[in-house]
């Protein structure tokens, strides 16, 4: 056995000893065996905590994927090792953090995700899709635009949805009868087609055509509030929640469309952590409420779709309000 080898045998086994003199030596801990998997995949799913500890201490990237895309922490979370669980997540939500603050200085100078605006989407029933066959918006996340038009109209009064996408989001909302209904779109053929569709002859429905981030000056205070944008970033949800305390009233209600890292389950955990605490430090308590979608996702519903966004049997709908109303 090489080095490599005994360090992943001393994670797996749980030897302490071990793995610190290897790692005193100097030993790269970024290393995959020939099974694809690393020492802190060996360490987490086999439980030991204080193994995973040493090895994140020593630089082993808590995000690296094994062939079949599964995580440290994945390993962890599907073996009920709690400890190794909760030390892996803390590191992706502090190494995440540490991520935003830099991606947050380096947008200043990028001008990016604009690029969206300027492509041709195509619409069908059951989609709408971007000029790279990557879906915008797909019919099956029907139930959840209910539920989460359902949560922001719970106080009735003004509502404001950004991003129209198919309308699923905003037909639900308009059930509700709500006293004005504010829709933000920016995509010019999403718009055009909304107005074509009658929306803009609603006597309580005004649409502001425009990035959210330009038409700000437009908007007034609402009761509840829904963001689901495309080909934006974390960075831009990150940023909408610092003008959440002027667009959301006392006693209002707040939503998104929480698709951060659908493909990996243990990533989803920490970003929904890592958004909860972000809403936190605005005065915002987030429930995560779950919402089985396994049913409503078979492999066809893929078909000729570029990238499966959504890999997860559970949906998290997430409900925040102001702490003080909560
Ligand atoms: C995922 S779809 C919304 C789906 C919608 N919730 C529904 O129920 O059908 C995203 C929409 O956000 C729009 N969008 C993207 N960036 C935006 C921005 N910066 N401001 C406003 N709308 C934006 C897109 O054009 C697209 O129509």
């Amino acid at each position: 056995m090489d080095e490599f080898e005994i360090l992943c045998e001393a994670a797996k086994n749980g030897d302490v000893d071990k793995v610190k003199s290897l790692i005193n030596s100097g030993i790269d801990v970024t290393y995959f065996d020939s099974n694809g998997l690393t020492p802190l995949m060996h360490a987490a799913k086999h439980g030991h905590a204080a193994i995973v500890k040493d090895l994140l201490e020593a630089g082993a990237p808590w995000n690296a994927l094994s062939p079949s895309n599964i995580s440290a922490g994945d390993f962890a979370m599907e073996a009920g090792h709690q400890d190794a669980f909760e030390t892996l997540l803390n590191a992706g939500i502090q190494s995440e953090l540490i991520l935003g603050t830099i991606a947050r200085k380096e947008k200043s100078n990028s001008g990016y995700g604009e690029n969206y605006l300027e492509d041709r989407v195509s619409f069908s029933e059951d989609k709408i899709m971007d000029s790279d066959s990557k879906a915008i918006m797909m019919a099956w996340e029907k139930p959840l635009m209910e539920a989460h038009a359902k949560a922001v109209c719970s106080g009735g009064g003004h509502i404001l949805n950004i991003g129209f996408g198919m309308g699923l989001v905003d037909t639900a909302i308009q059930q509700y009868n709500p006293a004005m209904h504010t829709i933000v779109e920016a995509h010019p053929e999403v718009y055009e087609r909304m107005i074509r569709n009658g929306w803009g002859e609603k006597d309580n429905v005004k649409i502001v055509f425009g990035r959210w981030q330009d038409v700000l000056s437009q908007l007034g205070t609402y009761d509840g509030i829904f963001f689901d944008t495309y080909g934006e970033y974390y960075e831009d949800l990150r940023e909408f929640h610092q003008h959440l305390p002027a667009l959301l009233k006392p006693g209002g209600i707040y939503s998104f469309f929480n698709g951060l890292c659908g493909g990996n389950a243990f990533f989803h955990v920490v970003y929904c952590n890592l958004v909860s605490l972000e809403l936190e430090h605005l005065g915002y308590s987030t429930q995560l409420i779950p919402l089985p979608v396994k049913d409503c996702l078979g492999e066809e519903v893929w078909q000729g779709v570029r990238h499966k966004y959504w890999q997860l049997d559970t949906y998290y709908l997430p409900v925040s309000q102001s702490i003080e109303d909560s």
